[in-house]
């Protein structure tokens, strides 16, 4: 079956990368609000001859529009938010040793900008320093009644603050996991698939890292649903699922893409490697103790990325066309899809030697090769 890899409603707006552009969108808005309010103060400041404060004003104000012009044409909001706290934390020393302690309550709006955009015990580390700084210089002027109202209502800010920091973030992993775990094999689900080939994509065309992708099908599960119930296919996938995150190493991933359909990435894995764990996963479903009622079977279709040119999608459409193959050539196979750069590989006829396939090949210019059809 063709694999789809168009993303649904669901997937657009809670995928990471989804969620990172929705981020940057809160901080496009954000950024230009503040600039507004921002630039009038720089051009009043300078109507009433502050000029020292209006050319702060004025730097701060042009700086927010430069950002917020590289978040909307970059949709991203790496480190901005670290950059612009940074910015405004200077500014608000700058403004207390100009204006004094009456501008002290400036450092209440920080502190909530600061759990806001940044990390909770960054923006809490900042909020002391802050405090402690802006104390130091102003010292000659603070009272002792200025001393018990503010610092005690700056410490009940910052608790009600990390505490709420805290709980929106256990809320966003809770509601990232729900989004991208499958809730039946507790494996990672097809979302989470989406995204990776997404940061793959970007990512491997700038490295020299090899992964291989397969695609693992079970062999006439409808029969398992239709002889045994649903809710015993459901299991079998559970232990389906659980026995691949057995066979792969840990920095390798597992996905249910869809019923019955698996996908594992293998990184920093060449096809001859890939071909070795597919095949003992095959191996091992087909003896597996708890699977030996059910007759179990999976074919897999594997195949080596990245090569030159090539989008994510036909990544999948090569491991799809290997599977393909090994469903129509009997099921119970592991079937490899070679591409002209695939690694440690000369030739066909080479990697067939390689694997003791002499026999396999039936079209030596056959681009797809079966690791197992002596088995047939
Ligand atoms: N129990 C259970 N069954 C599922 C689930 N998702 C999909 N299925 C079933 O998986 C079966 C897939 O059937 P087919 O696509 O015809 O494939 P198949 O019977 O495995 O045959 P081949 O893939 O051609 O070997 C269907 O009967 C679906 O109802 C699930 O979450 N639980």
């Amino acid at each position: 079956m063709p694999l789809e890899t168009k993303k649904t409603n669901l997937e657009m707006f809670l995928g990471q990368n989804q969620i990172q552009n929705l981020d940057s969108r809160y901080y496009f808005y954000g950024i230009s609000v503040a600039f507004f309010i921002i630039f009038p103060m720089s051009m009043y400041r300078f109507y009433t001859n502050d000029f020292v404060i209006g050319m702060f004003d004025l730097a701060i104000s042009l700086l927010l529009l430069s950002l917020s012009i590289s978040i909307w044409r970059r949709k991203k909001v790496q480190y901005v938010n670290y950059v612009v706290f940074g910015i405004s934390s200077i500014f608000m020393l700058i403004i207390v040793s100009v204006k004094g302690i009456n501008s002290f309550m400036w450092i209440f709006a920080f502190v909530g900008i600061g759990y806001y955009t940044i990390n909770k015990t960054v923006a809490l580390a900042s909020s002391i320093l802050l405090s402690l700084a802006s104390t130091l210089i102003v010292i000659d002027q603070i009272t002792t009644e200025f001393l018990v109202s503010y610092y005690p209502a700056l410490i009940l800010l910052n608790i009600l603050l990390y505490l709420g920091a805290s709980k929106s973030e256990n809320q966003q992993s809770l509601l990232f996991e729900l989004a991208t775990i499958d809730s039946l094999t507790r494996v990672k689900n097809r979302l989470a698939f989406n995204e990776k080939l997404d940061d793959l994509s970007a990512s491997l065309s700038r490295s020299n890292q090899t992964v291989s992708i397969m695609i693992l099908d079970i062999d006439h599960f409808k029969k398992i649903n239709d002889t045994f119930g649903h809710a015993e296919g459901d299991e079998v996938l559970a232990v389906f699922a659980k026995l691949i995150k057995a066979s792969i190493r840990s920095s390798d991933s597992v996905y249910r893409y869809g019923g019955e359909e698996f996908v594992v990435l293998a990184y920093n894995s060449n096809l001859d490697s890939a071909a070795k764990l597919a095949e003992s996963i095959r191996e091992k479903v087909a003896a597996f103790p708890s699977l030996a009622k059910y007759d179990l079977t999976v074919s897999i279709g594997v195949t080596e990325i990245p090569a030159k040119d090539e989008n994510a999608t036909s990544w999948l459409d090569r491991a799809d066309e290997a599977l393909y193959l090994s469903k129509k050539r009997g099921r119970n196979k592991v079937y490899l899809a070679l591409h002209d750069e695939t690694s440690h590989t000369d030739s066909y006829q080479e990697y067939a030697k390689y694997f003791n396939l002499e026999s396999s090949l039936e079209n030596k210019d056959e681009k797809i090769v079966s690791l197992n059809s002596y088995k047939a």
